[in-house]
């Protein structure tokens, strides 16, 4: 594969993104009137989305891990109905708006080396579809909720029944769908370790504009069914028994920790190491009393509480955190866990760093914010996951290079 040449064009076609991805929805949909359906209501996280995928795409074209993250990606793409037929259709759109875009720098060269490309990844996404279709693998879960508990104005814990074994490790996270928001998928963690009744639990905060958040916290009620999608990202456990960790958790980032240690309390009592959980005010240390019968059972994990002063803006409470964390020692001994809103885990990253915490014992997954309107840096590893809420295709939110 020509890989300086694919990366060429595309950056010549990334100068105006917003028109190749505008000239490459119009059409498919066109040439494909029956596609439209598959895609929601709002478009413009979609287009954001394509750019995104497409960005990865090309920078990971010689990295050794991109097949198997490409059959991943394909195996997920299954509940967005994607067959063989769409895969072509957008293949054949996708090199149209390139072509169109490109002007002059669309060679002959240029269009053999991205359609080889394209088939690449198609094949590649198809055979994780296939494999996973093979092994009998629902293309999503439908799932009974159960249980609908509210705390505060806007916050709620879930909890949903799978209709099917659907399998996850502790700290994973889910896409989760409901009719009320169509065709729309976010990522929520799963708010607990595997239970033998097979019940999951979403932690979900309402944030601001956000559609599906708002239907899962005011709208959604026991006897509704959703939707999950297959269990993914790399927070799970990799402390050996008895060994050193820090987990830090922020808001709903509560969840996957309370999953970790309800793990930790099973299957490794002599952990040692200490817990901060934070929270915008003490009203949304929601999991406190789960907290305190976890940490009940794990006696060398030390427990400590921070949010922020009453009517002080919710961030003081990381600035709190921040300064509780460099009174800690010993954290290149520490495997450290870490979730929370994107700007949280961002701020805490980099003061974790600077501890001399070991950058690959330091563990997060980035996920999306339900809101559109909530903006943040788009991580490599939630490009494909969810629609980033920057825009791409504008300049000026780019990071400079
Ligand atoms: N696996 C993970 O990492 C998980 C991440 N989340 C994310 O957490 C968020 C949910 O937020 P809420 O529960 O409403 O939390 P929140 O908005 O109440 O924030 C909780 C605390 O996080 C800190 N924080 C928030 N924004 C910050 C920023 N920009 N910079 C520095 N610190 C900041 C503040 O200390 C605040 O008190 C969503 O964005 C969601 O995607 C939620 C669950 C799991």
């Amino acid at each position: 594969m020509d890989l300086p040449l694919l990366r060429s064009t595309f950056a010549v076609v990334e100068r105006r993104a917003e028109h190749a991805v505008t000239y490459f929805y119009s059409h498919l949909f066109w040439r494909n009137p029956g596609v439209r359906a598959l895609f929601p209501e709002d478009m413009v996280p979609q287009r954001d989305r394509l750019f995104a995928a497409l960005t990865h795409v090309v920078t990971a074209l010689d990295d050794p891990a991109l097949p198997s993250y490409l059959e991943r990606l394909g195996r997920d793409h299954r509940r967005f109905l994607a067959t063989p037929a769409l895969y072509a259709a957008v293949g054949e759109s996708l090199l149209a708006a390139f072509a169109h875009t490109a002007g002059p720098a669309w060679t002959v060269e240029a269009e053999k080396a991205w359609t080889e490309a394209y088939g690449l990844v198609a094949d590649l996404m198809l055979k994780g579809a296939q494999e996973s279709a093979a092994a009998g693998e629902p293309s999503w879960w439908d799932a009974d909720v159960v249980g609908h508990r509210r705390h505060g104005d806007d916050l709620a814990v879930l909890t949903l029944r799978p209709r099917m074994p659907f399998s996850h490790l502790p700290g994973q996270y889910a896409g989760v769908s409901s009719l009320r928001v169509p065709r729309v998928w976010r990522t929520y963690s799963l708010g607990n370790a595997p239970r033998e009744d097979g019940t999951v639990d979403l932690h979900v905060s309402r944030i601001r504009g956000g559609a599906m958040s708002t239907a899962l916290v005011d709208g959604v009620r026991p006897g509704e069914t959703l939707r999950l999608s297959a269990a993914g990202g790399a927070m799970t456990s990799h402390t050996a028994p008895g060994g050193l960790r820090t987990y830090i958790c922020a808001g709903t980032g509560w969840a996957p920790v309370k999953a970790l240690l309800e793990e930790a309390a099973d299957t490794d009592p002599e952990a040692a190491g200490r817990i901060f959980v934070v929270a915008r005010s003490r009203e949304y240390l929601y999991g406190r009393e789960e907290t305190e019968r976890l940490a009940a059972r794990l006696p060398g994990l030390s427990v400590t509480y921070i949010t922020a002063a009453p009517r002080r803006p919710r961030d003081q409470a990381t600035e709190r955190l921040l300064t509780a964390l460099r009174s800690c020692g010993r954290w290149p001994d520490h495997d450290v866990y870490l979730a929370g809103p994107p700007g949280f885990l961002a701020e805490v990253a980099e003061v974790l760093d600077e501890l001399g915490a070991s950058p690959d014992r330091v563990r997060h997954d980035v996920l999306p914010p339900a809101g559109r309107f909530a903006t943040r840096p788009a991580s490599r590893a939630e490009w494909l996951l969810q629609p980033p809420a920057v825009r791409w295709h504008d300049p000026a939110a780019r990071a400079p290079r």
